[in-house]
Parts: C-alpha cells; structure tokens; sequence
C-alpha cells in the first residue's frame, strides 16, 4: 500500500468525527485500550469538582433533591439509553456489571414459565459473567450449560429460561449476532439477556427493535465514564411489571422513605435500583455523556470499521509475516471495534508496545489487545500502533 501515515493524515482530514477528540485529555501516547477504560473527557473534572465542593460541600443533604441526586439513576438511564437503542424508561444506571447481571439473570428465571430450569451461557464470555451465572443457576435451582454463543440458537429448548450472552467477545473482538440470537431464543420460548460491554457506545445496539429481554453494560469503556463508573442494566418495558429484583434494596421501592418494613416494588425500571447510587461516578459518567452531543453511533460504527480496516492493512504492511495471527473476524457484519492479534510472546510484546507509547492490552493467554474508540482514535493513531507493533516483533 502507499505509504501508511500519508493514507492516514488523508483518512483523519476526511473523519467527520475529528473535531470530538479535542474534548478529551490526551497526550502523545497512542490510547487503544478504551476498550478497558475510556479516556478522560476534558470538561468531566470542573463538574465532578462542582459536584464535590458546591453540591456536597455547601448544599450537603439539600442536594439528594434540590441537585437531582435522587433520581440520578433513571436520569442518567435516559442518557445512555440511545446509544442502546431503548426508549426512555427502560434504562436505570448503578451499581457494577457484575452486580447487574445477577439482577438480569434471577429476574429472567422468576420470569420464565413453569419447568423451564436451564441457564444458557456464553462460554467465551468475560469471566464475572459465568461465576456469577453459576450461582444465579444454583441459588434458583437451574442447571448451567456454558456453550458456544453461536449453538445458543440450536441448543435453546422447552427447559431453557434464559441466555446470558456477551454481544462481542473482549478476547476475540468477534461480534455475536444480536437479532438472531434473540429471535431463536424467543422461538424456543426463553429470554436473551445480553451483556454489552463491549458494544454499547461502539456500534448500534438497537435492543428494542430486536425485542431484547434484559440487557447490562459497563460505562467506563465506550462511554468514557470513568473508573468503576456505575453500570446499567435494560429491562424491556412489557417486562418490567414481572420484573421481581433479587436485590430489592429500599431505593427500589414504591414508597422509599415511608419505611414501610413491608416490600412493594416501584413501578418501572426504577425496580432495578438497590441501594444509595456512588453519586460522585454517577455524576462523573452524567457529564461524560455530553461528548455524544450531535454524535451519530451510525458514524461512530462506520469509523471504528474504517479503522479496524486501517489497523489491519498497516499490519500487513509493517509485520513481518506469520509473526501475529488475527483472531477477530475481518467480515464487518463479526466485528467488534477492537483488532486482536495473537502472538506467542504477547505479554513481552504488549510491554514493550507499552513502554514505546502505543497502549493496548494483552489478554491471557496469547492475545494483543487493540481497542478502536471512534470518538478519539486517528487513523494516524493506528498507523502508528502497526509501525511501532512491527519493530517490536520484527
Ligand atoms: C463483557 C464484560 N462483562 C463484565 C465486565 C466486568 O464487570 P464489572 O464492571 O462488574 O467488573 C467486563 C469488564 O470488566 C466485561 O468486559
Ligand atoms: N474493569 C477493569 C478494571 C481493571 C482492569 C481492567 C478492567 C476491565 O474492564 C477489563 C475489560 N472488561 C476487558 O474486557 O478486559
């Protein structure tokens, strides 16, 4: 190919999204690990600051009602939830992943019919989500069968409750097909309930238009949010008033401070909440989300491909051959927004990329992790991490 920083000083003066990485803190390092943790929007530290001096230091109690503290869970929801797909109202912010799955996983069993007592789960899935399966599955008396998310669709059967599947696998990148997955699980009378970590802020999700049952997320990759930033968890509208939490902390209560010893759930996602949300995250991740103002996931989606794309040509440029295998799928339709080569010496490797400034990750056993963040990643950004992946390896 031509030469690769002149192809990319092109594709950056024709990137419609350039204009976006200047609201975030950068430095003159190559960041491909937003897909672990987001970089830090510029504007995130005068609010969380704001935050921390006026709203807790002077207004203190006030602020649960007079600076929106209270409701900031079903608010933030509301935000994230187009980048999803979802219509107002089915979205609630807080607590971890991990935390949103067990709600996710035990609502959907004490949802699904009679003699249905069989988890499904995706065996490639990130770690939490198969320990934390495992045990939803024994506290509820259902059997666990990790599989493949490609066999979920022939697999799932009259005892199935529900999948937990990962929408793209964070070894491989490889993106799992959202909307037949779904429909087979509908056909085979059971819920999908996916994980999003990986997606959501990356490519449309549209769980709505799919039918999607219950869905959970992270918002410290994508979405920037910060550090242990709260997570989310979907509960599609129709099913919200079978929704019957594991966790029902007194924040998801109908009449929270009438401190009734008795239990009555809120109507709405607000039944997905449990205990006092981390309002200094949750107010952090709030402002973050400003950075998607006038942003399209449709754009965002097109960029992270072209980049992927990119990656890949410069790698076939400046490695030698043989040297890293691709794992992720080249096909678009399969993609996630990361590229993961494997290569024997990938923890040797990824340390040295590391300490020449190129920032990935490596990922047990033999993965070089690349993560795509369209909102602040260049093309000469990639062209970059090949060039210097080829010294490294060469
Ligand atoms: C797919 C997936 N699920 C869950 C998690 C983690 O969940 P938690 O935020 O609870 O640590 C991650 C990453 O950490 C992930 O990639
Ligand atoms: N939450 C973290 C805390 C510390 C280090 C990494 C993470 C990650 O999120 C890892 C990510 N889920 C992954 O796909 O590898």
């Amino acid at each position: 190919m031509s030469d690769p920083a002149e192809r990319a000083a092109a594709l950056d003066e024709k990137d419609e999204l350039r204009p976006v990485r200047e609201k975030f803190v950068l430095d003159d390092t190559v960041y491909l690990d937003g897909n672990s943790l987001g970089a830090l929007p510029g504007h995130v530290p005068a609010r969380v600051a704001d935050v921390i001096t006026r709203e807790w230091g002077e207004l203190r109690i006030r602020s649960w009602e007079e600076s929106g503290w209270w409701t900031a869970p079903e608010r933030v929801g509301d935000r994230i939830a187009p980048l999803l797909g979802a219509a107002p109202g089915q979205v609630v912010a807080g607590d971890s992943t991990s935390v949103n799955v067990f709600k996710a996983v035990v609502g959907a069993v004490r949802m699904a019919g009679a003699g249905r007592d069989e988890i499904l789960a995706d065996e490639a899935s990130f770690p939490t989500d198969g320990y934390i399966a495992e045990s939803a599955a024994r506290m509820t008396g259902c059997t666990l069968r990790a599989l493949p998310a490609a066999r979920i669709p022939v697999e799932a059967g009259p005892r199935t409750a529900l999948a937990l599947v990962n929408h793209v696998d964070y070894r491989t990148g490889r993106l799992n097909d959202l909307p037949a997955v779904t429909a087979a699980l509908h056909d085979a009378g059971a819920l999908a309930v996916w994980d999003l970590c990986h997606s959501a802020g990356a490519l449309p999700v549209r769980l709505d238009a799919h039918g999607v049952d219950l869905a959970v997320g992270c918002t410290y990759k994508y979405l920037n949010g910060g550090p242990g930033a709260p997570a989310y968890l979907y509960v599609r509208e129709e099913l919200q008033a079978r929704f019957d939490s594991p966790l029902p902390g007194w924040n998801s209560h109908a009449v929270p401070f009438g401190m009734d010893p008795a239990y009555a759930p809120a109507d709405g996602i607000i039944r997905g909440r449990v205990g006092t949300p981390d309002i200094l995250s949750m107010l952090a991740l709030e402002a973050a989300l400003d950075v998607w103002d006038g942003v399209s996931v449709e754009a965002v989606r097109a960029k992270s491909l072209a980049l992927g794309d990119f990656f890949l040509e410069c790698v076939d440029a400046y490695v030698p051959e043989g040297r890293v295998r691709c794992v992720t799928p080249r096909e678009h339709p399969q993609r996630g927004s990361q590229i993961a080569l494997a290569c024997a010496d990938a923890g040797t490797v990824m340390t040295e990329l590391i300490r020449r400034g190129v920032v990935g990750d490596f990922r047990h056993p033999d993965v070089l992790r690349f993560g795509f963040t369209p909102l602040y990643t260049s093309f000469a950004d990639v062209a970059r991490a090949a060039r210097v992946l080829g010294e490294v390896v060469g």
